[in-house]
């Protein structure tokens, strides 16, 4: 049955001649091509109010995000704490393919510490709006740019890769910003970066900015976009079609606040931009089992809306959505969830179902009833649905008692459980996650 809706889907999609990604991006999709993921969970993550990672836990995310395929994995500043160093130390020997970073402040103090952990690379960052220069470390943009240049040829000097990033980049002097970068180039960062610190940008905003920046500077550039007002995935889309190379990403997201960019929800924008690039780089059938790991972790449930993991994200309800799911499943799917191991659901037991998803159970029990014969069990099936929540059983015994009604003796292929096939799964109400 799986291998039978999966082939309407393809001749339906070579039928209709359309892009079931939506409008051609091809505009934009050389830039968004080859963009790298700086995976933050074990540095902005740990920021994030719930989280304490052990020594362990830290070293099985590392190795999972390793193995899933991130390129830079950053890590808490050495100097935040003993341990801090001591895990950083650690995690730069497990010999992962991902390069190893560690996030430091702009200062020499910092920067010392960092170049002796063995990371790859070091992340500074300094404040460079009004509110941080003056509420912050209180240094202006003349002293910024100084420290600036001493820790990044520091850091040179040690042969590992220097990113320089202004904190609060959008509530910045745009003068002050092209300046301090325009310096930070010449004397050869492998990045800059910006930082949507407060979560204030919008896309039109990134885009521009980066747009900008990208005609000042040769390095590449790396973005940083918190969620506070709900943009952090957006912002980071449009940074890479402005010309951006890398996004900073955590697993669900976690960070400060209500965190940055989630790496999940990032891998389902990029798929619907270029599934070929990002099925060939990222293993995402890992995605769940790295969101559960820190889910469990930070002791959260993964939001019922996530993307691609969420519990209803590839659950169909009302009834002209089942019928045409199944159908071909890009009807009403722009992601495929077999792509990331996952199944599609098919949610029947309730009032708004049709008669299309209906006789999809019927023949799952392996029951014969003509069209008009599943229309009316259908209305059975609505009315007892607008008392009360429907289960599956409540649905199979009207089915079946009403085929036993017209049917003598009652004839059942079907003994054992009701087949499940992989691609399309037709179920009662799914379950929900405990409130925490
Ligand atoms: C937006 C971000 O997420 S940036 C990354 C945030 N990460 C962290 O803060 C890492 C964890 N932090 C820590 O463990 C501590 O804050 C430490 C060890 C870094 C510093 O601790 P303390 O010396 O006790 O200072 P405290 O945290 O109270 O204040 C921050 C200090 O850093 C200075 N500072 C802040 N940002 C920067 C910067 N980007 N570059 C240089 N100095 C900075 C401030 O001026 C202040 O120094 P002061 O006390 O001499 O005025
Ligand atoms: O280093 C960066 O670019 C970002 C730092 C940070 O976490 C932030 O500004 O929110
Ligand atoms: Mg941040």
């Amino acid at each position: 049955m799986s291998e039978q809706y999966q082939k309407v889907s393809e001749e339906q999609h070579k039928k209709v001649q359309v892009n079931p990604y939506g409008p051609n991006p091809s505009d934009y999709l050389s830039n968004v091509r080859s963009f790298q993921l700086i995976e933050s969970t074990l540095r902005e993550g740990e920021q994030f109010a719930n989280a304490f990672f052990t020594t362990e836990k830290k070293i099985e995310i590392a190795k999972a995000l390793d193995d899933f395929g991130v390129d830079y994995i950053e890590l808490t500043s050495p100097v935040a704490s003993e341990q801090s160093r001591a895990d950083c130390e650690a995690i730069c020997k497990l010999g992962l393919k991902a390069k190893i970073l560690t996030h430091i402040r702009c200062h020499m103090d910092d920067a010392k510490v960092a170049v002796e952990t063995g990371v790859d690379g070091v992340d500074v960052v300094i404040g460079t709006s009004q509110f941080l220069r003056q509420y912050s470390h209180g240094k202006d943009m003349s002293y910024i740019t100084k420290s600036a240049v001493e820790v990044i040829e520091f850091v040179k000097s040690k042969g590992i890769e220097i990113r320089f990033s202004s904190e609060d980049s959008f509530r910045s002097d745009i003068v002050d910003l092209l300046n301090i970068y325009k310096t930070v180039d010449k004397i050869g960062v492998n990045r800059v970066g910006i930082a949507d610190t407060v979560g204030c940008a919008n896309p039109r905003q990134v885009y521009e900015l980066v747009k900008t920046l990208k005609s000042v500077v040769s390095c590449d550039i790396e973005c940083h976009f918190h969620n506070d007002t709900g943009c952090a995935i957006a912002n980071a889309y449009t940074a890479l079609e402005a010309g951006a190379k890398l996004i900073d990403v955590s697993l669900l997201g976690i960070g400060e606040r209500n965190g940055i960019t989630p790496l999940g929800g990032l891998m389902a924008r990029m798929i619907a931009a270029d599934r070929e690039y990002v099925m060939s780089k990222y293993k995402l059938h890992k995605l769940r089992d790295l969101e559960n790991l820190v889910a469990e972790a930070v002791q959260v449930n993964i939001p019922f809306n996530n993307p691609i993991t969420g519990f209803c994200a590839f659950t169909h309800k009302a009834g002209i959505h089942a019928k045409a799911i199944l159908a071909n499943p890009s009807t009403y799917e722009i992601l495929n969830p077999s792509d990331f191991g996952l199944s599609r659901y098919i949610h029947f037991a309730n009032r708004l179902t049709g008669w299309n998803a209906i006789k999809s159970r019927v023949e799952q029990l392996n029951l014969n009833l003509s069209d008009d014969q599943v229309k009316e069990v259908t209305n059975k099936i609505k009315k007892l649905g607008d008392v009360r929540p429907l289960t599956i059983d409540d649905v199979d015994s009207i089915i079946k008692d009403f085929h036993a009604d017209i049917s003598t003796p009652l004839i059942t292929a079907s003994e054992g459980p009701i087949p499940v096939n992989d691609e399309t799964t037709l179920l009662d109400n799914v379950k929900r996650p405990k409130l925490n």
